[in-house]
């Protein structure tokens, strides 16, 4: 049975008098959440100890939005998974395109970091998709397929959850056909072995498009930017209308 695991990735946003001001307005929406849908706030590492706090006794699980591959070292600015695991976190986004772009992950430090998350119990997101140019290119399927190849060697996939996040469609407003999105994911799930893993679209997902996106069958779930980060606007995302 596949679990639908709706995310907010609020990436560099949010201070910890915004993160509890924004639960404030978002918590009292869950009342209507479907039982079976999962709900993730992924946040800043300084904000996971006051979301951990603030989501004690609700439903709201809490990810954190990278995690390094060993148990502990000399690596600044990086962070362990027993730290996570210490404060509360269950799920953690690994290999995001804007880690990829900017700061140097590749397909095989996402592998190491997926296999370290799992280790000490994360659920990791891996993330995967395709550029503007590649797209145009006709190389998204071949790109997505290596991607998978690569990251999931030596993976669990009885505890993994993968978002499809086409480049071009995140933080733009241009959000990859809903019928598109199924087909990749689609594609992305006849790669697998393991037919229970949960798959995301993320891009650009509004309160606009959620309904949409959501009635298509393979997809499982969003991982959302922008729209997470305004509680009204998030809350009618996990509220999602179901056909
Ligand atoms: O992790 C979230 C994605 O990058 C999507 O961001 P967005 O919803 O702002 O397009």
């Amino acid at each position: 049975m596949r679990k639908i695991v709706i995310a907010g990735n609020w990436k560099m946003y949010k201070t910890q008098a915004e993160s509890e001001e924004f639960l404030q307005g978002f918590l009292p929406h869950l009342q209507e959440t479907p039982e079976e849908r999962e709900v993730l706030l992924c946040p800043p590492f300084t904000n996971l100890s006051v979301l951990s706090r603030n989501l004690h006794g609700s439903r709201v699980q809490l990810g954190a939005q990278n995690v390094h591959w060993e148990e502990y070292g000399a690596y600044t600015g990086e962070i362990s998974a027993p730290m996570l695991i210490e404060i509360g976190v269950r799920f953690v986004i690994v290999g995001h395109s804007e880690r990829r772009q900017y700061f140097g992950e590749t397909d095989a430090t996402v592998n190491l970091r997926l296999r370290t998350a799992q280790r000490f119990g994360l659920t990791p997101i891996l993330c995967v998709g395709e550029t503007k140019e590649q797209r145009d290119n006709k190389e998204t399927e071949s790109l997505i397929s290596l991607q998978l190849d690569k990251g999931l060697v030596d993976i669990d996939q009885d505890n993994l959850v993968i978002a499809y996040e086409p480049i071009w469609a995140i933080g733009t407003g241009d959000t990859c056909e809903a019928v598109e999105a199924n087909r990749i994911i689609g594609l992305i799930r006849s790669q697998l072995n393991n037919p229970n893993v949960s798959i995301q679209y993320g891009g650009s997902v509004k309160p606009n498009n959620i309904d949409e996106i959501m009635a298509q069958p393979e997809i499982d779930g969003v991982l959302v930017g922008g729209a997470s980060l305004e509680a009204e606007s998030f809350a009618r995302i996990v509220n999602y209308k179901s056909v």
